[in-house]
């Protein structure tokens, strides 16, 4: 067999693509919300409880659907990265980017030598379908799609050499970071912090790479459309489950 095609890398250039934030760190929530119509799904392994065989869970567990699963690794540590990627993750998120030359040693951890460092599993990796694979290893990164966070002062700075990294696919703007970062705390919305997004924003496309956000509010997420934003997370499971389990009991009990 070839290696899997990746829909969310092949789906990058076409419309805006709307997204979930899963939290639950569980195949049983991940499959649910994959059911949903959601283009895509983060399985978040930096602030959620998230273990590589409780992402492995969520990746089997959404591998039937049309809904593109999309890993966020807790750091920039290459032996974390190997094992996200021999599990099978095809795009692979990592937060806290601020320089090119992190972006450019992300990218070596995702390749093989003589373009990285990345190590062998073979046919011990769900990625290689155990071996079914042919040539998974001079392929493989004709497949993956490497999304960098840029979330800081720093980073915004950096923008346009660490979207023009070669290997980088995509920029995802960490708004609750990024605001806090520069003294907004938890506010993207104030001005400095929308100027400082959408500088991003022009310097990711400026590189030819698409742009992601965060934006759980509606108006904030159609902003970001408007802007041009590829892909935008709309929603987090957990404050979406939250939400409707209130607005059910006060209709019972009341607010209190
Ligand atoms: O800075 C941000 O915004 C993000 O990177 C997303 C947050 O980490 C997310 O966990 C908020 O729920």
């Amino acid at each position: 067999m070839q290696v899997p095609h990746n829909p969310f890398k092949a789906s990058l250039t076409g419309d805006t693509r709307y997204g979930c934030w899963a939290g639950f760190a569980t195949g049983y929530a991940g499959e649910i919300l994959a059911t949903t119509g959601f283009d895509w799904l983060l399985i978040d392994g930096e602030h959620a409880p998230n273990t590589v065989p409780t992402i492995l869970a969520q990746l089997q567990a959404v591998a039937a659907y049309p809904c593109a699963p999309v890993v966020r690794a807790v750091s920039h540590d290459p032996a974390l990265i190997k094992q996200l990627l021999d599990i099978g993750t095809q795009t692979l998120m990592i937060p806290m980017v601020d320089t090119a030359e992190q972006a450019a040693q992300l990218v070596a951890a995702t390749r093989y030598p003589p373009q990285g460092f990345r190590g062998v599993g073979g046919g011990l990796t769900r990625a290689t379908r155990w071996g079914e694979v042919e040539d998974y290893m001079t392929t493989a990164h004709e497949e993956l799609c490497l999304i960098v966070q840029v979330e800081s002062r720093s980073g915004v700075d950096n923008a346009e050499a660490i979207a023009a990294t070669p290997g980088v696919d995509a920029v995802f703007v960490g708004p609750f970071d990024l605001s806090t970062d520069i003294g907004h705390i938890g506010n993207p919305n104030h001005p400095e912090v929308q100027t400082m997004i959408r500088h991003t924003l022009d310097a990711t496309h400026a590189a030819g790479k698409a742009a992601g956000i965060l934006a759980p509010v509606e108006e904030d997420a159609k902003r970001y459309a408007d802007w041009g934003f590829d892909f935008i997370a709309v929603g987090i499971d957990i404050s979406l489950l939250r939400q409707a389990a209130k607005e059910t009991v006060a209709r019972y009990k009341g607010e209190k």
